[in-house]
């Protein structure tokens, strides 16, 4: 699991570190690790040229000796001043420590032009400008230096890509866009977070030696030896009830093909019963494609609800099924609900419920219950959850108890009381109708094994994506065969679980 630590956690183990370690200890071993990884990154593009961007803080201060080794070590460097106050307000031991080891100082409020000059030259650019420190946003000089550097550099940002809140609570345009992220010790939430994602490249922990082992974690994310702790494994003296039974309600004679989708993948997910709760169409379908499947209803452990029900707009032939599946939002038993579903939930259910919207459902969601308890709330629209998912994400999950898995890019899994999950494990591909529906069958899979609402989401969403990606290979991929990729991959990750060193 990667674990990002909030700001005040990490300045907490940074001044338990520091009390047992010789001054500036610290920041020589983050210096130390930022120029091992800017020299790498150098020797595999060829390049020879270095600019670090530097602010008035410790992230300059990294920056600083770190550039100051990579001139050491026979690379052209030079720094540029960004801070309020120009040389006078660095840490005036590091710049000495940079400029005796060879390294051209610019201050770009005295020669913005040839400081401009010096970082589009550069073959590699260390941001050094602000890091957990920071408030989101560049300042105008900032933003046209970050501007200039050429597309063709390998941008480091230094701990975190200046511009973004660290938090990554708030999205921010004006920020270095970084190839890489060399942070210490630990993520931050920026960099595991939709606000700051994109921005901060691939990330690469140095550790620094901060103990994080008993502090709470801001965001985690599962990653693949995950799937071998969590994945519910039949022993010998399982049978297929005690496995977990899990009723699906979905598919409609509209969209008979959600049913499919979504029976399919909670078989796939290794499921020990499935029983399927539809109208005529998807029954025969469903009888067709997955034929394990036992058609009605009867006792489950768990429900997936919705993909493909038409709640809104009931056909005459559903009225059963969409009885069955406010028998099920009404009962104790764990419920992943998902696409027309969601139109049926009204608020806090008393056992383990997981939401999958995507952020048009999720705003739709927020505007209804939202006017349900306030009288007045304002619409929530699709941009308006684009723009803050995180927050939205945590609204519902306050406002239902349930576990919200917000579907994006980067899905978001919230439970309130547990450290926000994040995965970002899928290609763009699976942009595609029905992806969702599978979703809803490996997490219903996974609830009716007994799982937590929190781990089932977010353990859900890791193998839909690596499945994803396994059977797009770089090209397009179908939802149907998403849902055959899963068998596969729980196997192999499994697998990789076994032959893990211990
Ligand atoms: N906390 C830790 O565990 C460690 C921290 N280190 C480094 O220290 C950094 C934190 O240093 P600081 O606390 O000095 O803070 P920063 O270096 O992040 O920056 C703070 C300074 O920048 C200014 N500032 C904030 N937002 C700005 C913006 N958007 N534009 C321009 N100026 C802005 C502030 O007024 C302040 O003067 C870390 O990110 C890391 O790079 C490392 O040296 C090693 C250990
Ligand atoms: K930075």
């Amino acid at each position: 699991m990667i674990r990002a630590h909030s700001v005040e956690t990490v300045r907490a183990a940074e001044a338990q570190a520091m009390a047992g370690l010789p001054e500036g200890e610290l920041m020589q071993r983050a210096a130390g690790g930022l120029a091992e990884v800017a020299a790498a990154r150098l020797e595999d593009s060829e390049g020879s040229t270095v600019v670090g961007l530097v602010g008035s803080g410790d992230n300059g201060g990294d920056t600083l000796y770190a550039v100051a080794e990579l001139a050491d070590a026979g690379y052209a460097c030079a720094v540029v001043v960004l801070a309020d106050g120009g040389r006078d307000a660095l840490r005036q031991e590091a710049l000495e420590t940079a400029e005796d080891a060879g390294t051209i100082v610019h201050v770009a409020a005295d020669d913005e032009e040839a400081a401009t000059q010096v970082v589009a030259e550069a073959d590699l650019v260390l941001d050094g400008i602000v890091g957990i420190g920071g408030r989101p946003g560049l300042q105008p000089r900032a933003a046209r230096l970050v501007d200039a550097i050429d597309d063709d550099a390998w941008v480091i940002a230094v701990d975190v890509a200046s511009g973004l809140d660290p938090s990554g609570e708030t999205g921010e345009d004006d920020a270095v866009w970084a190839d890489e992220t060399v942070t210490f010790s630990t993520a931050k939430p920026a960099h595991l977070l939709p606000a700051g994602e994109a921005a901060t490249g691939r990330l690469t922990v140095v550790d620094i030696g901060l103990d994080l082992s008993e502090a709470v974690a801001a965001v985690e994310r599962l990653d693949y030896d995950d799937v071998a702790l969590l994945w519910p494994v039949p022993g010998a003296g399982d049978d297929k009830y005690s496995r977990g039974v899990l009723g699906v309600v979905a598919g409609s004679e509209a969209y008979p093909g959600a049913a499919v989708l979504t029976t399919t993948a909670a078989a796939e997910a290794g499921v020990g019963m499935l029983r399927y709760v539809g109208s005529p169409t998807p029954v025969g379908l469903v009888h067709a494609a997955v034929p394990e499947a036992v058609i009605g209803t009867g006792q489950v452990q768990a429900w997936a609800v919705g993909p493909g029900l038409p709640a809104e707009e009931p056909e005459p032939s559903g009225h059963s099924q969409l009885a069955a599946a406010r028998v099920a939002l009404a009962s104790d038993l764990p419920v992943v609900v998902d696409a027309g579903g969601l139109e049926l939930v009204d608020g806090p259910r008393p056992a383990p419920t997981v939401l999958t919207p995507h952020a048009g459902e999720l705003a739709r969601l927020l505007t209804r219950l939202g006017q349900g308890s306030a009288g007045s709330a304002p619409e929530v629209t699709t941009d308006d959850v684009g723009a803050d998912p995180l927050a939205h994400a945590r609204r519902l999950a306050d406002l239902t108890g349930a576990t919200v898995l917000l579907k994006g890019a980067t899905t978001l899994v919230v439970t309130p009381g547990h450290p926000v999950r994040s995965q970002a494990d899928a290609p763009p591909w699976l942009a595609t109708a029905g992806a969702g529906d599978v979703l809803t069958g490996v997490i219903g899979a996974l609830l009716a094994a007994g799982l937590e609402p929190h781990d089932a989401a977010s353990l859900g969403a890791l193998v839909h994506g690596v499945a994803a990606d396994r059977v797009s290979g770089g090209g397009p991929l179908r939802a149907l065969a998403v849902a055959h990729g899963i068998r596969p991959t729980v196997r192999d990750l499994l697998a990789r679980g076994r032959t893990a060193p211990v």
